[in-house]
């Protein structure tokens, strides 16, 4: 039975979730890193929020973590790089919470404009000072969002409810979707120089981080209002504090910051600073939202292999989880099969996907190829990482779809390049769900590849077959099937063997010097 750990304060609903699944579930809130450290080896999935920082140090001892799913948006508190090459899967709930963080942010907007917190502090201390708080309409101004995405478009929904003209920066918005949102797209230096209040609502990335700094203040109008409610390394701090200092910046709303939790900040104690401590998400129905939906998520991946809302993996629906594991394992033995062949750098591989298989979701089955194609020259390849490997080696990788069938009504083919040339292999299922060879360097031939195979490439000539029985018998090796096939009579012929026990050194050169023999390797699937 699969074993979760709810690392972070989460909706009950989560552990209920996995209960109801048949997984055994601890709730364990605030650990130290040391503490998270000690336990996690224990895990198959970790629910977190954003509290837990799943760094490289925790994925190295997580020996058995499968999938951490964080119950909200921002992943920037997990190492995604470490995590893929632990080959643990990485998934968020991306909708979950975006309407309560979006209301969270024009909530902000109007209490920092309206100076509604001093204001209710006052009152509370019985001052009232009604002359001391005038506040700024936001009817006709401008409000500039930066990161147009999921939060970014409610948030310029409701401020146009609230009449306000909206612009958006961000450089993957098309004009058609911002047509749709009614937002005016602009370059970064046109929002800078227009907007009255400027909002965030963009991911933290190298891309993003400090994007409102000193530079960004000297752009924008003066008395300008700043909004984050997406992460605190969007804006530097200490930047801010100077733009406040100098009255270019009128006021800052901020729910997130640098470091959290933030005990001590230099913007704090400035009665036009409002602040939240990452509140952004907190409302009742968004945690019940999040908690139930990476419950079941991880419950999924973790029960049945299907695969939703991952970072660094392709989605796999619950649908699809059962009818690709069998190709799964057929394009994991092809890949391995030419790793195990492999002699020199690869460059490029083409997988052909023709018949049925061609109608399903063929990135999964990719990465498995990959998988078993890399495995045999890198330990630690896995599902997770084995695209980003290859990648990172400049492997190509091309994938080709016919819904024609072959003569099987289902294959794969691979065929690899390396600096020697290339060579291909291929395979189908038999009875829906066997792998079976079917081909090698186009050669046909019909075979089940087991733990212990031997692989030869010969010429067709009189006695080859009685050759290598008589040197694997004599070694006490028992054969358990024996396959052949060839180009023509007389011509490159290839056997598969499987034999019941792992083939020594010395007896592979006995085959490797029989007449006719061109290559003899050991194989293990
Ligand atoms: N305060 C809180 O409690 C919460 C904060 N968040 C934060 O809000 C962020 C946004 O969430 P969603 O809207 O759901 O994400 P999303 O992925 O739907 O949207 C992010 C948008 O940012 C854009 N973007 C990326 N780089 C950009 C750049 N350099 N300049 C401008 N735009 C850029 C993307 O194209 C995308 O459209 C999350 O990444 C998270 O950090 C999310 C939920 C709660
Ligand atoms: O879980 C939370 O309270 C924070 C939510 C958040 O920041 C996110 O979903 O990105």
């Amino acid at each position: 039975m699969p074993k979760v750990l709810i690392s972070d304060k989460m909706s009950p609903a989560a552990a209920e979730i996995f209960a109801s699944r048949g997984i055994e579930v601890d709730v364990k809130p605030g650990m130290t890193p040391d503490e998270l450290r000690a336990v996690i080896g224990a895990y198959d999935g970790l629910a977190i929020r954003s509290a837990t920082k799943v760094t490289k140090d925790i994925l190295a001892a997580a020996t058995n973590l499968r999938v951490v799913g964080r119950a909200g948006i921002g992943v920037d508190n997990v190492d995604i790089p470490a995590a893929s090459a632990h080959g643990v899967v990485v998934m968020n709930t991306p909708f979950g919470n975006s309407i309560t963080t979006a209301e969270h942010a024009i909530s902000l907007m109007l209490s920092m404009l309206r100076q509604i917190p001093a204001a209710n502090a006052s009152t509370h201390a019985g001052k009232w000072e009604k002359n001391r708080f005038m506040g700024v309409e936001v009817t006709g101004k401008t409000l500039g969002v930066i990161g147009v995405g999921n939060i970014g478009a409610i948030v310029a929904d409701r401020a146009q409810g609230l009449k306000m003209k909206v612009i958006g920066f961000d450089p993957f918005l098309s004009p058609e979707r911002a047509q749709d949102l009614g937002v005016e797209k602009v370059e970064l230096d046109e929002l800078f120089r227009r907007a009255d209040v400027i909002t965030l609502h963009t991911p933290l990335t190298d891309g993003t981080r400090g994007i409102i700094g000193a530079d960004a203040f000297t752009k924008m109008k003066d008395g300008v209002y700043i909004v984050n409610c997406a992460r605190g390394g969007l804006v530097v701090e200490k930047d801010l504090k100077a733009a406040l200092d100098s009255g270019k910046v009128a006021g800052a709303a901020l729910d997130v910051f640098a470091e959290e939790p933030a005990k001590e900040n230099a913007l704090f104690g400035d009665e036009r600073v409002v602040a939240t401590p990452h509140l952004g998400a907190s409302t009742v129905e968004a945690q019940e939202n999040v908690a139930l939906q990476v419950a079941e998520q991880m419950a999924d991946y973790l029960l049945t292999g299907a695969i939703t809302n991952a970072i660094n993996v392709p989605s796999v629906t619950a649908e699809e989880a059962p009818k690709l594991k069998p190709y799964m394992k057929l394009a994991e033995q092809l890949g391995s099969f030419a790793g195990q062949l492999a002699e020199t750098g690869l460059r490029g591989v083409t997988v052909e996907y023709s018949g049925q298989v061609a109608t399903l979701n063929t990135r999964p089955i990719t990465a498995a190829l990959l998988t078993g194609l890399l495995r045999p020259l890198l330990d630690s390849v896995n599902m997770v990482n084995a695209p980003i490997v290859a990648k990172e080696r400049n492997i190509s990788v091309t994938e080709v779809r016919s819904d024609k069938a072959t003569d099987f009504q289902t294959q794969i083919k691979l065929t690899v390049s390396d600096e020697r040339g290339g060579r291909s292999v291929a395979g189908t299922l038999i009875a829906g769900n066997r792998p079976r060879l079917v081909s090698v360097e186009d050669v046909a031939i019909e075979a089940e590849l087991a733990e212990n195979m031997l692989f030869v490439v010969n010429n067709d000539k009189p006695g080859f077959i009685g050759g290598v029985g008589r040197t694997l018998g004599e070694s006490g090796i028992n054969i358990a099937s024996f396959h052949l096939g060839r180009q023509a009579p007389g011509a490159r012929a290839i056997c598969l063997i499987e034999v019941d026990q792992p083939l020594r050194e010395a007896v592979l050169k006995q085959v490797q010097g029989l007449p006719n023999v061109i290559t003899a390797l050991s194989l293990s699937f």
